[in-house]
């Protein structure tokens, strides 16, 4: 790491595919992103859930509608990752926690916000990466909130250092079991990991069309539900709850649909979650 905080070394891609996920998310710069991101400093990569709260978007026609509109998207993806956090059972000042494909931070900043705790996040952008140290180092956080440009299924974390750790929207990027083992070696006993993801639903059959065309669209590989659970018992993590947010997403991509910020997918993902191909899951699991 160069002494302001970049990160000059940037260690091989593990694949050829993985070079392209590093591309991939070092080139995006999508308004639905930075926009939102720019209403508190929080820069997500992940959707929103909950009501959307229809009183503060107000009067389509008064001039600021689109303004409240991004607040109101933005304030949906924020809640995504307080759910997130809510999984993360009793955390404290001393512990550290791992977000495993960490975008540009905004999870990490909100985890040690509320939590005190140290976060180490990993990511293939080297842009990402800078940019989330940046905002860090803003916030006056940098000594407790760290990214770096690292492989998730390979990182120089302590064997049991880490009292928590999470993939929020990033697991559908890499091989299930090499992801658990990961985090199985990285996790203490007891600690506690959460995902956030969408996966394909066996109930109906394989990947619909939207699932393919999301997966084309992000140069992602969606799992099935299946794969999720099968992948964790086989490396000691135990399931805790599992909650299907397929509902509550719904109404962020139907505000979503009808913003100026969208991108394309917006009709893969309602028409998916509404055939029922595809669900939005959180899985809380013990490391045991
Ligand atoms: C959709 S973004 C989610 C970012 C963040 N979790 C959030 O909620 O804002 C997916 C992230 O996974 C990261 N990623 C994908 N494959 C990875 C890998 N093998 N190792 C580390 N990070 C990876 C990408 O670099 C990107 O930061
Ligand atoms: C639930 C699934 C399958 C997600 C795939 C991973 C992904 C790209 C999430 C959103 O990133 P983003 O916030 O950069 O995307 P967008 O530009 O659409 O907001
Ligand atoms: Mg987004």
């Amino acid at each position: 790491m160069s002494a302001n905080g970049t990160s000059a070394f940037v260690p091989a891609p593990a694949s050829p595919y993985q070079g392209d996920i590093a591309r991939y998310w070092d080139q995006e710069a999508r308004p639905v992103n930075l926009r939102l991101g720019d209403v508190d400093g929080l820069y997500h990569h992940h959707y929103g859930i909950g009501e959307v709260d229809h009183a503060a978007l107000g009067d389509p026609g008064d001039g600021q509608y689109e303004k409240r509109l991004i607040a109101e998207l933005h304030r949906l993806e924020s809640a995504q990752a307080e759910v997130l956090l809510d999984h993360l059972g009793s955390i404290g000042r001393d512990d550290t926690l791992m977000d495993a494909g960490c975008g540009r931070g905004g999870s990490m900043v909100m985890a040690h916000q509320r939590f005190g705790c140290t976060v180490q996040g990993v990511t293939l952008s080297a842009k990402q990466a800078d940019f989330a140290n940046q905002r860090a180092n803003e916030l006056g956080i940098e000594s407790h909130v760290h990214a770096r440009v690292c492989n998730m299924l390979d990182t120089p974390f302590e064997t049991g250092q880490a009292a928590g750790s999470w993939n929020n929207e990033s697991s559908m990027y890499v091989d299930l079991h090499d992801l658990f083992a990961e985090h199985s070696r990285v996790l203490a006993v007891g600690g506690r990991y959460v995902t956030i993801t969408g996966c394909w639903n066996p109930r109906y059959g394989q990947p619909s069309k939207w699932v393919s065309q999301i997966n084309a669209h992000f140069e992602c590989n969606i799992h099935s539900r299946r794969e999720y659970l099968r992948a964790m018992a086989d490396n000691r993590l135990v399931p805790q709850t599992v909650i299907d947010l397929t509902a509550a997403t719904l109404p962020y991509w139907e505000l979503r649909a009808t913003s100026s910020l969208v991108t394309g997918i917006e009709e893969a993902f309602i028409n998916s979650y509404k055939d029922g191909s595809f669900q939005y899951l959180l899985i809380a699991a013990d490391r045991v």
